[in-house]
């Protein structure tokens, strides 16, 4: 993989990144949950290898943290062919692009993350190599300029998106595999848990790996993340092995709540509550009021906040629900004269 254009070296320090990559599972067999998508993947791989064909371009869209980039490198092993990784917002120039992809071996992946973000440009010259392996380029400039068509090998495009709602509908319609991921339940985030602490040679009990799991905003990396943490506070402030006694402390002492919010998910319900009158408000206001990125609400917190049951989306704006103001020991005003 061209280490380069990784979107994701930039974001961790060298020992985050080797943890994330140690983590990483690296097979179809080791990815725990989403089951429906894996059940089609596996087939989808199975019958293009038989067939001997390159795979159909692959759409993975879904929060942060919830296994697209590893999906990316697992259907490359799964395929046995390799593998580039690039991004939309690097991607400037579509000569970036031409040289990714007459760089292609048969049947390689070409993973694109932040797919949402190509400029139009690059995208409008991806399409005919989506569609028909071929691009355009252009030879000279002024009165000699010529553009050539060169063909390329087949490869597959897994394109993966935080914003499905952002892609075009032309570019959306090229992939022939839209594979969505969901938050992962409690149970299967234990599994995860579990098997990342035998890859770090914890130890760690059932109950601790569970504890972990369900303050876990139903995100892998955020469950891998706590563990680390938690790890550090067993071997400090314990024996080293990880229970649910100190994975409570220590879940404590991350502010991350009983329910698994952070911070700032609670600092958005509260502002909606305190200054809002609990809504509607629109998404911009409450991105200033609590001094986050709009995006970043939007793609990070409000989907788990919707999914958990504490905000909905009207068309007047955001609302908090009863089990917001429950979650945070307030008086629902939709009881009023009823205090509980
Ligand atoms: N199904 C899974 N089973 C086990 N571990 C997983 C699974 N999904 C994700 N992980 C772990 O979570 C980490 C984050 O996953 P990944 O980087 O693939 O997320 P992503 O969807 O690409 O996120 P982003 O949108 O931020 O790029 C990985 O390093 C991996 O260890
Ligand atoms: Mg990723």
């Amino acid at each position: 993989m061209n280490e380069n254009l990784d979107p994701e070296a930039g974001n961790l320090t060298p020992t985050d990144r080797d943890i994330e990559r140690v983590l990483r599972p690296q097979a179809f067999e080791d990815f725990t949950g989403q089951e429906k998508v894996m059940e089609n993947l596996k087939i989808f791989v199975q019958a293009a290898k038989l067939r001997g064909e390159s795979l159909d371009h692959v759409l993975l869209h879904g929060p942060p943290g919830l296994g697209k980039t590893t999906l990316s490198h697992i259907i490359a092993n799964e395929m046995a062919t390799g593998i580039k990784v690039t991004s939309g917002p690097v991607l400037d120039k579509p000569g970036d692009l031409a040289g990714l992809l007459t760089g292609l071996d048969e049947g390689d992946i070409l993973f694109i993350d932040e797919i949402h973000r190509l400029s139009p440009l690059v995208e409008e010259y991806l399409y005919s190599a989506m569609e028909d392996f071929k691009i355009d380029i252009m030879l000279e400039t002024g009165p000699n300029a010529r553009s050539v068509q060169i063909s390329l090998n087949p490869f597959t495009l897994v394109g993966a998106t935080t914003r499905s709602g952002l892609l075009t509908a032309p570019l959306r319609a090229r992939f022939g595999i839209n594979a969505r991921l969901a938050y992962y339940d409690a149970k299967l985030l234990t599994t995860i848990v579990l098997r990342s602490s035998d890859i770090l040679k914890t130890a760690i009990s059932d109950e601790g790996a569970y504890e972990i799991a369900r303050r876990s905003r139903g995100t892998p990396r955020i469950a891998n993340a706590l563990l680390r943490r938690t790890r550090d506070f067993a071997q400090i402030k314990g024996n080293g092995n990880i229970d649910t006694e100190i994975a409570r402390y220590a879940l404590n002492a991350l502010n991350v709540d009983e329910h698994g919010l952070d911070e700032m998910d609670n600092r958005i319900l509260v502002t909606i509550i305190d200054k809002f009158k609990g809504g509607p408000v629109g998404l911009k206001t409450i991105a200033t009021a609590v001094g986050e990125d709009e995006g970043t609400i939007e793609e990070v917190y409000e989907p788990f906040l919707i999914q958990e049951g504490y905000i909905m989306r009207t068309s007047r704006g955001r609302e908090v629900t009863e089990a917001a103001y429950k979650h945070l020991k307030k008086n629902y005003p939709g009881q009023t004269g009823k205090l509980f």
